[in-house]
């Protein structure tokens, strides 16, 4: 490959962009001090000889990729700790560098010590008391056990009051007693859990004096510390009382149970975990988008004049429909997954001091910001492969992995459309709240206002936006809410009416949630805008802007439904959509420029920072074994006789 040069098309575009792309990657990490802390913190992982790929994992055997992602997590471990040591890591990196952006691009077959941080030890520090902390959460930081979260079982996943293991308190030696008796309650799916944790955290049902007190955490070590040996399988597992995590429910030593503040403390892992997702989803659409962007504007296919040369596929308008929403798509998940990582560590604390009030409205909204991130970002990068024509599909372009691990987010965690409906148990109250005159929580107040008026005039703004989707959310609570209860009333059980309107519920709910998004997008660039160049204020808000359209426009069935808007304000969005394309388009490149990816993070030959995408292209097939020899000995061994025996 060409050393040092620059794709004369990306060149043209950088030319062109009518801000400086570092002012974004600024806004975007914080400050350039925190930009250039990010980039030395890659720098001092990426350029590790140690981490750096010598052949894409694609030609592993799966027990090799394994093998390579414990050696490689391995190191990214003690590189942590350097960091720590001298002051530049805490949990936050331990997170990024494990879990996130970085860590995927090191690990990209997974990371076998994923779930200890980003589970085992959250567990311990939420649901752990003080003692159990202090003995644990020092011993796992520094990897002398390593951990997991078994909370599914082969049997249940969404439904954990359904889990099958018990643990039984048995006052005598002090001791719980676990068991895992059937095929279905055997702990399925955890990370780590086959072959690199030596504990776990383990939800069971809790018996105490003979009474189940439902599901609670406990730590069970599952190999042997020095030989690594698998303990004795889950038939009457006996591990010491302090084994049970008892910052919420406790049993005492004579067997008796104290009650938590709420049961659903227990469940305070799975918010963590939700709320980290939504940030998650958006930094992996970010990647795809960046990929697609730039190979978009290399890419020269086909006409839009015949007496033109082939123009950059980006100039196609369908082209550009397709890539910058989801541009704005990761400004909205990045902004409110922001405002919702606020929200968490404002609630968390507040249950520190015994406050739940707010829990169920944190949950609400965790819930259904989880489940339409995933999907969304799902969905867009699915867009940006497509994006990519024949070249996406190839495995080396990174866009299949991270459409893959982006797609197991709709599942784990919460699959989406439980979590939706969660999100829709919430609303129905609050609905029935606005009915009674009852006073709402912030994010659902705007039932009241809506409730009052489903009119609104249209003008070219994204508030009038937003006063529609409201309108929009509020008329499918309404009418769930409505048909539910209609069904009551003719003698429907409250449980049956449920299930029988929850296509309608789950409707709502994502109305709901994209309703909220919009509105915290645009809350966060109207902050934004007054402290940034004119320039980047003006590409932050046509980008805000054309979410807000594209969200309603991909929703007109609902507007027509719920609001009185006319086929003329519709022609009207449509032509503000396509303005919105045509500003955005000189700023396509120098957008993802801002996002400010490593080339190795990005691990594409279509999305590399110089646009050498057929020079790429051409180096990353050569790396398969397949294409070392002339001929493979296949041919000699089944082609050449079959060959043969049809002469
Ligand atoms: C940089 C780092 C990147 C990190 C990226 C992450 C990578 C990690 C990779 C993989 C991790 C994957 C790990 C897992 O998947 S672990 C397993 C997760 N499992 C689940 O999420 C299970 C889903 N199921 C549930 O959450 C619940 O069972 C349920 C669906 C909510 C139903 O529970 P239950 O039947 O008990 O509850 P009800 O429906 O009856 O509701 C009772 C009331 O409780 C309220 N509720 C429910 N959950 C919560 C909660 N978490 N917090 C607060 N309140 C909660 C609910 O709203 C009801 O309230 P009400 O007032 O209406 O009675
Ligand atoms: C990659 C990956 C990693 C994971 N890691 C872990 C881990 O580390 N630890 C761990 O404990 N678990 C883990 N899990 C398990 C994960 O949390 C569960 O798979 C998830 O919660 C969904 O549960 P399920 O598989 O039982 O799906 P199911 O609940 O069986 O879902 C199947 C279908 O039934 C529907 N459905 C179920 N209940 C309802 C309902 N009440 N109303 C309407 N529809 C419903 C769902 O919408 C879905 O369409 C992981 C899963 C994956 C895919």
């Amino acid at each position: 490959m060409p050393a040092n040069t620059m794709n004369e098309d990306l060149k043209r575009e950088r030319q062109r962009c009518s801000f400086d792309p570092k002012e974004l990657t600024y806004l975007l990490d914080g400050g350039e001090e925190k930009t250039e802390e990010r980039r030395q913190r890659e720098k001092f992982f990426l350029d590790d000889p140690e981490l750096s790929e010598t052949a894409p994992s694609d030609y592993l055997s799966h027990k090799e990729k394994y093998e390579h992602a414990v050696k490689k997590a391995c190191i990214v471990f003690k590189k942590v700790q350097q960091l720590q040591a001298q002051g530049k890591a805490g949990m936050q990196n331990f997170r990024e560098v494990l879990g996130g952006q970085l860590g995927s691009a090191i690990l990209r077959d997974g990371n076998p010590l994923g779930l200890h941080y980003v589970m085992f030890i959250p567990t311990i520090m939420g649901q752990g008391t003080i003692e159990q902390q202090a003995e644990w959460i020092s011993k796992a930081w520094n990897l002398e056990i390593i951990g997991t979260y078994a909370q599914t079982e082969l049997g249940h996943g969404t439904f954990i009051r359904g889990l099958e293991t018990t643990a039984t308190y048995d006052p005598a030696t002090e001791e719980f007693v676990l068991n895992s008796p059937t095929l279905t309650s055997y702990k399925w799916w955890p990370g780590g859990l086959g072959h690199t944790a030596n504990y776990a955290v383990v939800v069971a049902q809790l018996y105490s004096q003979g009474i189940c007190h439902g599901i609670h955490p406990f730590i069970v070590q599952l190999r042997d510390e020095e030989t690594h040996l698998p303990m004795p399988g889950f038939e009457n597992v006996r591990i010491p009382w302090n084994y049970m995590l008892m910052k919420n429910g406790k049993v005492l030593k004579d067997g008796s149970y104290v009650k938590s503040p709420s049961s659903k403390l227990t469940y305070g892992t799975m918010i963590f975990v939700r709320v980290v997702i939504v940030q998650d989803a958006a930094n992996y659409l970010r990647k795809a988008v960046t990929i697609a962007t730039r190979y978009s504007a290399v890419r020269h296919q086909s006409h839009i004049k015949e007496s033109a040369p082939e123009p950059q596929i980006l100039d196609f308008v369908t082209q550009q429909h397709k890539l910058f929403p989801q541009l704005a798509t990761y400004f909205a998940l990045h902004y409110s997954g922001a405002w919702l990582w606020d929200m968490y560590n404002n609630v968390t604390s507040e249950l520190e001091s015994g406050e739940l009030d707010r829990l169920p409205e944190l949950h609400a909204l965790a819930c259904c910001l989880k489940a339409v991130s995933a999907a969304d970002a799902a969905q867009g990068i699915e867009t940006c492969r497509l994006a990519c024509g024949g070249h996406g599909y190839m495995s080396c372009s990174s866009l299949p992995i991270t459409y893959g691990l982006v797609t197991a987010m709709v599942t784990y965690e919460g699959e989406n459309t439980v979590l939706l409906l969660q999100t829709a148990r919430y609303l129905m109250k609050a609905w029935q709240n606005c009915l009674d005159g009852q006073p709402l929580t912030p994010s659902v107040q705007y039932l009241n206002s809506v409730r009052r008026s489903f009119g609104g005039v249209y003008h070219k703004s994204v508030p009038w936006i937003i006063a529609s989707m409201q309108r929009i959310a509020a008329g499918k609570i309404e009418t769930a809410h409505r048909h539910m209860n209609d069904k009551i009333k003719r003698g429907v059980n409250s449980e049956d009416a449920w299930n029988e309107t929850s296509i309608e519920l789950v409707a709502a709910s994502e109305a709901h949630c994209k309703a909220f998004i919009v509105e915290t997008y645009y809350n966060s660039v109207q902050q934004i805008v007054p402290s940034v160049s004119q320039q980047l204020g003006k590409a932050l808000t046509e980008l805000c802007e054309l979410y807000a359209v594209n969200t309603l426009l991909k929703n007109i069935g609902d507007l027509l439904r719920y609001s009185n808007v006319t086929t003329g304000d519709l022609e009207n969005l449509q032509r503000w959509l396509e303005e919105l394309l045509a500003a955005i388009r000189p700023n396509a490149v120098g957008i993802v420029d801002g996002f400010d990816i490593n080339d190795a993070i990005i691990a594409s030959p279509l999305g590399a920072y110089d646009g050498n995408v057929y020079e790429r292209l051409f180096a990353e097939v050569s790396k398969s074994p397949l294409n070392a020899k002339p001929v493979n000995e296949s041919f000699h061994k089944y082609l050449k006789p079959l060959l043969k025996s049809k002469m």
